[in-house]
């Protein structure tokens, strides 16, 4: 279980962005997250995957706090694909980062192999999404989260990316939070949905 214990967060000290959050996720389970624009989603998912470091609380990960040597536990995908890969990179040295990346999560995602010789702006945003998650399967991974990951993308795009998600996160045991502002698509993917602004008033 990823475990968010009565954490808090200010960017300044005058100001919290939130306080006592607390929140669980099992593995293998999809849950949907929706809030207020502004209110600290992705600080939250920051903080959980270890960009951030809480003011307060700490986050548990299978009852271990210790610092993980290798690959952190907690892959977050980030919303705008093109942020998040190196632009001077091919995919393919970008998608080598990924040790034993194996061809079943190529296939399922629908990359095709002309692909891995372009470089970031030679390919669409959903092409690139599917690398972007391909390279958040790692085989330490056990928690993903997702932040707004198909926003920007036509509705059969955003279908067949998380149609290859969900099929690989059931698979492999990955428990997945999902946010979005979009509550038919969370209903849609999620095991259960819950609001962001609830949980920084309701400690467990
Ligand atoms: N590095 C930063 N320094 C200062 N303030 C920040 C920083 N990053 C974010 N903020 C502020 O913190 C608040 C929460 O931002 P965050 O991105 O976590 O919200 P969110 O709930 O994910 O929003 P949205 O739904 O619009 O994506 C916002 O007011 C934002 O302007």
């Amino acid at each position: 279980m990823l475990k968010c214990k009565n954490i808090s967060f200010q960017y300044n000290r005058s100001t919290w962005l939130f306080r006592n959050v607390n929140f669980a996720l099992e593995r293998g389970e999809i849950v949907g997250m929706f809030g207020k624009s502004g209110s600290g989603k992705t600080t939250l998912a920051k903080i959980m995957a270890n960009y951030l470091s809480p003011a307060e609380g700490e986050v548990i990960i299978d009852g271990e706090k210790s610092v993980f040597p290798k690959v952190y536990p907690v892959q977050l995908i980030w919303q705008h694909p093109e942020q998040a890969i190196n632009p001077k990179w091919k995919l393919s040295e970008t998608i080598e980062e990924v040790e034993e990346l194996d061809k079943e999560i190529i296939d399922i995602l629908g990359i095709k192999r002309e692909w891995f010789n372009r470089r970031p702006h030679e390919l669409s945003g959903g092409e690139l999404q599917r690398f972007c998650i391909a390279r958040a399967f790692h085989p330490d991974t056990r928690y993903i989260i997702a932040d707004e990951i198909t926003s920007m993308f036509d509705a059969i795009t955003q279908a067949q990316i998380w149609h290859a998600l969900i099929r690989l996160v059931k698979e492999r045991n990955i428990g997945v939070l999902a946010i979005s502002h979009h509550i038919s698509l969370l209903e849609r993917i999620s095991d259960r949905i819950i609001d962001f602004n609830q949980l920084k008033s309701c400690p467990m």
